[in-house]
């Protein structure tokens, strides 16, 4: 019953990324933004995505420039972190995840706020220049957004790609209106994850499909 499947790992990718191309709408997309939105398509197996996606004109080139410069990638979720492949970073660069940090959970109490948004505090000192990568967490990218408005240091670019109900479409429609030079790439609505972003980030790391 089983024996009649695809076993070639190159192969699948292969067939993966075609189907993409030749389902998915990504005719409106400059091509540096397709090859995202195709790894970002294949991970959640939704060729519609792209009808959501809202981009700044200088938000790939910016992150790729960050990336070989050898910039740090800040996660909000260890799920995120977990999802980008090592070994297409271009300048074996940091993926950085402060959720677990120790001071974490007291700094959420005495901020009032969530563990996420709390764990962003811990990103001040490298945060200029870095690609962040926000997949999950709604307060996370609502947090940075205060931050940098309030003087911290501005991200080459940042990925708002939280997913669900609560304050996720309403923290990526703040960041798509951002008014601060950030550079940025988001799924519009309640659409996201912790996947999906960080499939965007394993394309903007290197152009190898
Ligand atoms: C409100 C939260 C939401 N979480 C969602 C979806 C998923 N979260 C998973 C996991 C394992 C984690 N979520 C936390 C980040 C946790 N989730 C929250 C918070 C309560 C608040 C975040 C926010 O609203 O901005 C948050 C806890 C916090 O205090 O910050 C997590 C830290 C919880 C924990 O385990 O302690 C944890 C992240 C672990 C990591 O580092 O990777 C899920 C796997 C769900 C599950 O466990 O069942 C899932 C993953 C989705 C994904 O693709 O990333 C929502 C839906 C985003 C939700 C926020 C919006 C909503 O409810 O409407």
């Amino acid at each position: 019953m089983s024996g009649q499947y695809i076993r070639d790992g190159a192969e699948i990718y292969r067939r993966s990324f075609a189907t993409i191309r030749a389902e998915a709408d990504l005719g409106g997309l400059p091509d540096d933004v397709a090859r995202v939105a195709v790894r970002m398509i294949h991970s959640c197996g939704m060729v519609d995505l792209v009808d959501d996606l809202a981009f700044s004109a200088g938000a790939v080139p910016a992150a790729v420039a960050a990336l070989r410069a050898g910039a740090p990638i800040f996660c909000d979720a260890q799920m995120v972190a977990a999802g980008v492949t090592r070994r297409r970073l271009p300048a074996s660069n940091d993926v950085i995840c402060t959720l677990s940090d120790a001071s974490v959970p007291g700094l959420a109490s005495s901020l009032g706020t969530t563990r996420s948004a709390a764990a962003v505090e811990l990103w001040r000192d490298r945060l200029e220049g870095s690609v962040v990568a926000i997949g999950n967490a709604p307060t996370a990218l609502f947090h940075l957004l205060d931050m940098v408005a309030a003087g911290a240091g501005r991200p080459a670019a940042v990925l708002g790609i939280p997913v669900g109900f609560i304050g996720a479409a309403e923290s990526k429609d703040a960041l798509a209106a951002n008014d601060l030079g950030l550079e940025y790439l988001i799924v519009r609505g309640r659409r996201g994850g912790s996947a999906m972003t960080a499939g965007a980030l394993n394309a903007l790391a290197s152009e190898d499909e």
